[in-house]
This record gives C-alpha cells, sequence and structure tokens, in this order.
C-alpha cells in the first residue's frame, strides 16, 4: 500500500470552483461561412456552480471521476482540457480529477466551459507549469468558445463566437435561476430559419448605456416557440421579476432585488412548480476561481 505517495499527493491537491455565467443580453448580429454565428453577449459570473478536486499523480495518467451521465471520457471537457495541456506542455505529470456536480449540463450556463477553465488553470498551478492567462485562454478556445472567459475570470462584453473579450464591470444583483428540466439542442436552436440573426452591432457603451431594463436575448423568442416549457417558465417568472434566457437557455433567470426577494421567489416556485429546478444567486465581475487560485 503506497500510503505515503498517497499522502504526498493529497497534500499538493487543490479544490477549486467553476462557476456558472450568465448572458446577461445576447444580440446575434451575423452568420460565419462556416456556419457558426457571430454573437454580442455580456457574460457574468453566479456564486454557484460545480467543484473540482484536482492532485497531482506521477504516471502521467488522466483520472476523471464524477457524474456526468453516459458522457464518453474523450468528449469530457476535463479530460480534454487535461491532455490538451500535458500535449502542450509535454509534461509527464497526471492527475486524478473529481468533479462535484451542481449545473445542469446543457443548461445555458457554461458548466462544461468552466470545468474546462478550472482544469485547465487548475493544472497550470498544480504542475508548476507557469503558463500565463493568454495561454491558457488559447488553448480554451481550442475546446469551445465560452471557456476563455472562464480563464480570465472577469464580466465581459464577448464578440465574435463569444472569444473576443472585453472586460467590464456590470450590477451584481441577486438572481433566481430555472432550469424548466428539459434538454435543449444548442446546435438546433442556431439551425432554426426563424432565428434572428441580422440584429445591427452596437458598441460597449451603448449596451451599457442601455441598462438591464433595454437587455435581450435574440435565442428568446426562438427557443420559446421550440420549447414551450422555456416559455412557461418565462411566463412565470416575469410575471415576478424581469427574466431572462441565458446562452440558448433551457436555464432563464430572473432578476431581483434582493437575497430575500430571490428565496421568496425559489420557494414560490419550488412549491408550484416541483418540476423545475431552481436555485438562487449572485451576480459576480470577479469569477470565484481567480480567488480560489490567488489564495
Ligand atoms: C450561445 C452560448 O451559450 C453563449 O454563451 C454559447 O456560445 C454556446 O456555447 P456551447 O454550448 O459551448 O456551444 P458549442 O458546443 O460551441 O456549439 C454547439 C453548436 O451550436 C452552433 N453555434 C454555437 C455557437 C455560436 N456562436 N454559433 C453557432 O452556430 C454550432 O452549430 C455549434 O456546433
Ligand atoms: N464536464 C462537462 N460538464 C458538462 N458538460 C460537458 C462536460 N464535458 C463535456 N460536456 C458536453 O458539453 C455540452 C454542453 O455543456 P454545458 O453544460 O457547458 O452547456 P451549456 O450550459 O449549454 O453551455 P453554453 O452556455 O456554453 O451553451 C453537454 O451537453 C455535454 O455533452
Amino acid at each position: 500500500m503506497d500510503t505515503a505517495a498517497d499522502t504526498t499527493t493529497q497534500s499538493a491537491g487543490l479544490t477549486l470552483p467553476a462557476p456558472a455565467k450568465l448572458n446577461r443580453m445576447l444580440h446575434i448580429v451575423g452568420r460565419r461561412a462556416d456556419g457558426y454565428h457571430e454573437l454580442q453577449t455580456l457574460f457574468q459570473f453566479l456564486d454557484h456552480g460545480d467543484t473540482l478536486q484536482l492532485t497531482s499523480r506521477d504516471d502521467g495518467h488522466i483520472q476523471f471521476c464524477g457524474e456526468l451521465g453516459d458522457l464518453a471520457a474523450e468528449d469530457n471537457l476535463i479530460v480534454r482540457a487535461a491532455r490538451l495541456l500535458q500535449e502542450h506542455t509535454g509534461t509527464t505529470a497526471g492527475a486524478n480529477l473529481s468533479l462535484t456536480k451542481r449545473l445542469p449540463m446543457g443548461g445555458g450556463l457554461g458548466g462544461g466551459s468552466s470545468d474546462a477553465a478550472t482544469t485547465l488553470a487548475g493544472l497550470n498551478q498544480l504542475w508548476s507549469l507557469d503558463l500565463d492567462e493568454d495561454q491558457l485562454a488559447g488553448l480554451g478556445l481550442s475546446l469551445g468558445a465560452d471557456v476563455p472567459v472562464f480563464v480570465r475570470g472577469h464580466s465581459a462584453w464577448a464578440e465574435g463566437i463569444g472569444e473576443r473579450l472585453t472586460r467590464v464591470e456590470l450590477d451584481t444583483p441577486w438572481f433566481v435561476v430555472v432550469h424548466p428540466g428539459i434538454g435543449v439542442s444548442t446546435p438546433g436552436v442556431f439551425q432554426a430559419p426563424e432565428l434572428t440573426r441580422d440584429t445591427p452591432p452596437i458598441t460597449i457603451a451603448r449596451a451599457i448605456e442601455g441598462g438591464t431594463s433595454s437587455w435581450r436575448n435574440d435565442c428568446e423568442p426562438t427557443v420559446r416557440q421550440l420549447y414551450p416549457e422555456v416559455a412557461q417558465a418565462l411566463d412565470w417568472l416575469n410575471a415576478r421579476a424581469p427574466s431572462m434566457l441565458t446562452g440558448t437557455g433551457a436555464c432563464v433567470f430572473a432578476r431581483v432585488t434582493s437575497q430575500t426577494q430571490a428565496l421568496q421567489l425559489q420557494a414560490e416556485l419550488e412549491c408550484e412548480h416541483p418540476e423545475w429546478h431552481a436555485f438562487s444567486a449572485r451576480g459576480l465581475n470577479r469569477s470565484p476561481l481567480l480567488n480560489a487560485l490567488h489564495t
């Protein structure tokens, strides 16, 4: 039994958050030749998300443990991020990666992208690789367009397919986030003929000066049409507080004025709609990942 080695590995471990994101607004301003859509969006983090435990091992093996349904290891963004870092740096180190999954998969909260970013940043530290933020964000982009914002860890205005980022400061209200218990297909939404793809581009200043009451998500009308459960959740929330879709859904979120109001709304919702899942969380302009890495 290799107790001494286990103890050493344990003491070198890290426990890090992989927070959710919200798209506080999302405009589709065009479509590229490869079919991907050009977006303008405001990203903000939530103080709610997954937790990843990372410990180093010296046999080069990447061992994952966690509940991700029937997702194959080669599709798991955590495993892919770890292998990408190994290939890029040539390190001989391996890792045990253990995930506590709280964010619904494919919910528009960016859980998979956030897990990947936490893996990149955590292993960079654990393996003493010394890659800088730009290098990690570049690697992250090859895993998914939403990964760089989680690596950089600041609220951001994003353009392109979401990879051109400008840091911003947004209001940080409480939110009630609701998953209406169904899965939304992101490719399906982006392929829908009725999707609005020609919103005129605006400047960051105009987006921010317009304020929360002017923010909307161009995917919302299409998602409402394709998924009546999302429409029902939005209508229920909108009757009580200003509410929107995040990403392509399925999650929707209500902006409220206090934690008390958030918890009251969540309790009312859980009573009337036990088939939906809800949580309350506060908006953050700095990701809890940055705080955890720099303490
Ligand atoms: C819409 C956002 O939620 C905004 O944060 C994200 O950009 C979506 O990111 P995601 O869920 O990681 O989605 P991806 O796995 O990158 O894309 C799934 C599919 O959606 C379509 N897609 C996605 C993003 C984008 N800007 N244009 C697209 O047309 C593409 O067909 C792509 O194959
Ligand atoms: N570690 C992971 N956690 C969650 N999903 C993962 C992971 N690795 C790969 N995936 C795949 O990525 C898909 C999208 O996951 P994710 O939870 O990031 O979606 P999302 O919340 O809709 O993100 P976005 O807002 O970027 O669209 C999942 O349906 C799943 O197939």
